[in-house]
């Protein structure tokens, strides 16, 4: 049963016997970061109802984070919302239900591993961009597509119905048969091998005890999930805001030419952690565009990868009353944050609407600056790598990667928009999410290669 939900209504309600549902959720389709930006303005210290595309969310206004974001998963669940979301039972989400190794392995034996990992990736990077950018040259700009994605094409009541007629690529049982074809004799060899690998595969076996294969090939698939199209994500959107703002890019690169020269041209974890300014670049293109998982869980099903400007999704697992005295939350409602608004709100940061890439950039080293200051810090205001007990714990491993490829690619190429183009291609904005360009080309030139 929907509980009753006691705040201020923003949007179309759905009216007795849901007669305007069709027309509040067509809305939010079209309209909703603008609906969540409005009850925001509006009502910036209290909570308002948002009728979105799936369910009625309850934004939570910014004074009750501090003592929502540390409450036990068994009152405010994040996996419980995210499997509603995403229909679990059909997409095999379900998965993150049953314990949080896919969390736990990200927290600890990913993030330990850095060290190792970071040389690894920047080979990868080294082959990725020599196949990817085959036909680049030093002489003249070569156009690349910066983005690509899908969009979902079918409407939540009839997927149980078209599940079966599918084309068997889009069925989750052809992408799990794929995945098992794969995965299985990987998994059934790293069971019986001395041999250590360091990757996440790994840390899933090592760390999963019963043995069985389906249950880590769920959780790698869900990793991969929240890993790619959040990282890919922040990355297109900080290329595109390099790329409109060029007069960052000598200082960017002369850091990473700096950064490198003290570790003998090759890139290691100390390496990256030296890059300082671009660090707060990156921090700030974040808070320009505010991903989150809650569509993101979805590509796993059907293909769709989103940034939204909600955030902090949690489900009322156990009613729980706020520090105002009044306000109840009723058990099975969905809550979140306005995290796109919030990130823009004077209230939490100087001149919100400027685009100021070094913010965050503190040019005495970082030692005054306090942790929350840094591309993985949470400070208030930022919902962006969500809060508390559950804040994305791959931020540290998508932090590294990420200034790894933007700092390699700035070392290796001139990169610009095409020519006659100075400002950001307009973001994609639907049922509440905005997505970077799908479109959208960047020229790169090769640069001459440099000794360190
Ligand atoms: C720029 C990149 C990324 C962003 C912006 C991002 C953002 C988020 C957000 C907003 C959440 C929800 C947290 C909450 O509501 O408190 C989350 C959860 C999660 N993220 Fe990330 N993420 C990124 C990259 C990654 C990567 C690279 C990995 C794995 C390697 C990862 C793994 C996860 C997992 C496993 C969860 C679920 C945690 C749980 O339910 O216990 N994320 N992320």
């Amino acid at each position: 049963r929907k509980p009753k939900i006691n705040a201020t209504r923003i949007g179309i309600a759905p009216g007795p016997f849901c007669l305007y549902l069709p027309a509040a959720k067509r809305q939010f389709a079209t309209n909703g970061h603008r609906l969540v930006e409005q009850g925001y303005m509006q009502l910036k210290n209290s909570n308002f109802v948002v009728q979105t595309q799936d369910m009625e969310r309850l934004v939570i206004a910014p004074k009750f984070l501090s003592e929502l974001r540390m409450l036990p998963e068994s009152k405010l669940s994040h996996s419980a919302a995210l499997v509603e979301k995403n229909l679990g039972f059909y997409s095999s989400v379900d998965t993150i239900l049953e314990s949080h190794q896919h969390s736990d392995v990200c927290r600890v034996q990913l993030t330990q591993n850095l060290p190792h990992l970071i040389p690894a990736m920047s080979d990868e990077l080294d082959f990725a961009m020599s196949q990817f950018f085959d036909a680049c040259n030093s002489e003249q700009f070569t156009a690349y597509p910066t983005y690509g994605c899908v969009l979902r094409p079918y409407p939540p009541a009839l997927r149980p119905l078209l599940r079966p007629f599918l084309a068997p690529k889009s069925r989750m049982t052809g992408i799990l048969a794929n995945a098992q074809k794969v995965l299985i004799p990987a998994i059934e060899a790293r069971q019986i091998s001395k041999n250590t690998y360091n990757d996440l595969l790994q840390f899933l076996v090592e760390t999963y005890k019963d043995g069985q294969p389906m249950p880590i090939i769920l959780k790698l698939l869900v990793l991969t999930a929240a890993a790619l199209h959040t990282s890919t994500m922040a990355a297109v959107n900080a290329l595109y805001d390099i790329c409109a703002r060029p007069e960052y890019i000598n200082s960017l690169r002369d850091e990473a030419h700096a950064a490198l020269s003290t570790d003998g041209g090759s890139w290691q974890l100390s390496t990256i952690k030296q890059l300082k300014r671009l660090d707060s670049f990156l921090k700030e293109s974040l808070r320009f565009t505010q991903p989150d998982t809650r569509k993101l869980f979805r590509r796993f099903r059907e293909g769709e990868a989103n940034f939204d400007s909600v955030g902090f999704n949690r489900k009322v697992l156990s009613s729980v009353k706020l520090s105002d005295g009044v306000t109840i939350l009723p058990t099975g409602t969905f809550i979140n944050m306005a995290a796109g608004p919030m990130s823009r709100d004077p209230t939490f940061y100087d001149e919100p609407n400027t685009f100021n890439g070094y913010r965050f950039y503190s040019p005495d080293g970082g030692a005054a600056q306090p942790p929350a200051h840094d591309f993985t810090g949470i400070e208030p205001g930022n919902v962006a790598w969500g809060s508390g007990r559950l804040t994305c714990p791959g931020r540290w491993y998508a932090s590294a990667m990420n200034k790894l490829m933007v700092a390699s690619l700035l070392v290796c190429y001139d990169i610009q928009f095409p020519e006659g183009q100075s400002t950001r291609p307009p973001s994609i904005y639907s049922d509440g999410t905005i997505m970077p360009s799908p479109t959208q080309e960047i020229l790169f030139r090769e640069r001459p290669v440099r000794a360190f």
